[in-house]
């Protein structure tokens, strides 16, 4: 191992019009490390590993690898660099195999691509040097989203990368696929390489990474030893203040059921059954946290009520009952209720990225009276007024009305979301992982937000995959596995251990529900199935 670092840059800086994204950045990576990068939503992270990438052009700086002075003008020159990259949103051909998207361009890279055959011995002896196991074979629009993470860093492998850029890559992994993630990164690291790891989850860059840097507002402010370091100092360093890192929440005094599902089924296209006769209630003055593994049927459940699905069984809103299949099923009658949502995945359902910051704000709420003109006008500038405030509220940066969504970073994008919907203060608001991608100030305000929301008498459906966080959000704990309520529980009355067994469809002690009014029935589910 040489002494020079894997990487090193040198007073990077990088504008985006009025927006300074980097700042005469300087950072040292030490080959056979891992290195996290932590920051605050825009902090500019995603652009400085861009511009290493070859995706952006710094407007001034040096890069330098393994002591060399290296220019990156294109992807391409930084796998010949030997850098790999995996982005948030992954960049593979959704109709190819992974053989196919593994070899796909490598021969860019400067080497001649080999015949398919030898292309296959060479993925398959890396699929097992380390522990990816993948089938050549399948289409990634057939595999889960943890597999075609792995095809992605298979991809860096097969090119010879031997740095590593993780942009966030746990977002979407479950909590097993994540330790998986982990120890192949370990192992990679005891081989030499040398790992960036990009994540807003501070137990992640406790638990791997050997140094930690921070960026702030487009400039790097820190960089310390993971050993000498805690979470809370680490927080402190990104957000420039104390952060609370628990939910501080009075105890519920929920009231009238508001929402009452009663026998939900849902098929999907290929008709598998997807919902199997699902019932639950939400009370004003709650949050109804849903926990499970990703794909369980927790999407279904937020898209039907959300007015995105199609579904049999019933569903009333204070009493009266929603249309599940007809004209009214659509997202619109479902705000005429109050029933507020934020979806999922913000770039499929969550917003329009090709258009404006206000527009988005606008999107789904046209016919507010506070925007229209008169009867044929919309006031688009009563719109950009209202959203200008509400970035101010949520803390959207820049504060830009006019900035195309797809410009503000991901985190920005989320806030963006939250403000349209929470601040409609809905009778029922929907929320799917409402703090996927956000920094750790962002989640503290996000929670205060859907806690004060409740405590104005709204009922809250809150969907996550963040075990942590449906058990500190929510009042009462509903836990799907498999299209299915495997239990219900009050929070603060049960553990992780608990819940992860339920998520993993094993009731184990058979004991009944302890929340009153319960309409989950325990069942055994299929214990073969791990969480
Ligand atoms: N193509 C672009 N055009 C205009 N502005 C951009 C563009 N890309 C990024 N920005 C801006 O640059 C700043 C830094 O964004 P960046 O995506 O690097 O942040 P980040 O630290 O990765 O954030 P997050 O944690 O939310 O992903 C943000 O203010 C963002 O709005």
């Amino acid at each position: 191992m040489s002494d020079a670092p894997a990487i090193e840059l040198k007073g990077i800086s990088k504008a985006f019009g009025p927006v300074q994204a980097n700042k005469d950045i300087s950072i040292r990576v030490m080959p056979g490390t891992i290195h996290g990068i932590i920051g605050e939503n825009g902090a500019g992270k995603s652009t400085l590993m861009s511009i290493l990438y070859g995706f952006y052009k710094a407007d001034s700086g040096q890069v330098f690898i393994n002591g060399k002075e290296t220019t990156i003008p294109d992807s391409q020159a930084a796998i010949a660099a030997g850098i790999g990259m995996v982005f948030q949103h992954f960049k593979l051909v959704e109709n190819f195999t992974v053989l196919e998207n593994v070899v796909l361009g490598a021969e860019e890279g400067g080497r001649l691509m080999p015949s398919l055959s030898k292309a296959r011995k060479l993925l398959t002896e890396l699929a097992d040097e380390y522990e990816l196991n993948v089938d050549p074979d399948k289409k990634i629009e057939d595999i889960g989203v943890g597999m075609q993470q792995r095809v992605e860093i298979l991809k860096a492998l097969y090119r010879k990368a031997e740095i590593l850029i993780l942009d966030e890559p746990t977002g979407v992994l479950t909590p097993s696929e994540a330790d998986h993630l982990f120890r192949i990164l370990k192992g990679l690291k005891d081989e030499g390489k040398t790992i960036i790891l990009i994540t807003h989850k501070l137990r992640e860059i406790m638990d791997v990474t050997d140094t930690v840097s921070v960026m702030r507002r487009g400039e790097m402010t820190a960089t310390v030893k993971t050993k000498e370091t805690s979470p809370e100092h680490l927080a402190e360093l990104m957000v420039g203040r104390k952060v609370l890192l628990r939910v501080d929440k009075k105890p519920a005094t929920p009231y009238a059921k508001v929402l009452e599902v009663k026998n939900l089924r849902v098929k999907d296209d290929a008709g598998v059954e997807r919902l199997k006769g699902v019932s639950l209630d939400v009370h004003g003055g709650e949050i109804v946290g849903i926990a499970g593994v990703a794909g369980n049927g927790q999407s279904e459940l937020l898209e039907v009520l959300g007015g995105y699905r199609k579904a049999k069984g019933n569903v009333m809103i204070n009493g009266e009952p929603i249309d599940l299949t007809g004209r009214k099923s659509d997202g619109q009658s479902r705000r005429a209720k109050g029933i507020a949502h934020v979806p999922e995945d913000r770039h499929r359902e969550g917003l329009i990225l090709d258009f404006q910051a206000w527009e988005n704000i606008a999107f789904g709420y046209h016919n507010d009276p506070a925007y229209q003109k008169n009867r044929w006008l919309m006031d688009n500038r009563a719109i950009r007024q209202d959203t200008a405030d509400k970035m101010k509220r949520f803390d959207v940066r820049p504060p830009n009305p006019h900035l195309t969504a797809k410009n503000f970073s991901g985190g920005n994008q989320q806030k963006i979301v939250l403000a349209r919907e929470i601040e409609r203060n809905p009778e029922l608001l929907l929320v799917g992982q409402p703090t996927r991608g956000v920094d750790i100030g962002a989640i503290e305000f996000i929670h205060q937000q859907l806690v004060a929301l409740r405590d104005r008498g709204k009922a809250i459906l809150l969907v996550s995959v963040e075990l942590d966080e449906i058990m500190s959000l929510a009042d009462r704990i509903i836990v799907m596995f498999d299209g299915q309520i495997m239990g219900e529980r009050i929070a603060g009355q049960t553990d992780e251990r608990e819940l992860g067994l339920l998520m993993a469809g094993v009731t184990d002690t058979g004991r009944s529900p302890l929340a009153q009014g319960s309409t989950g029935a325990m069942r055994v589910g299929n214990p073969g199935r791990g969480a």
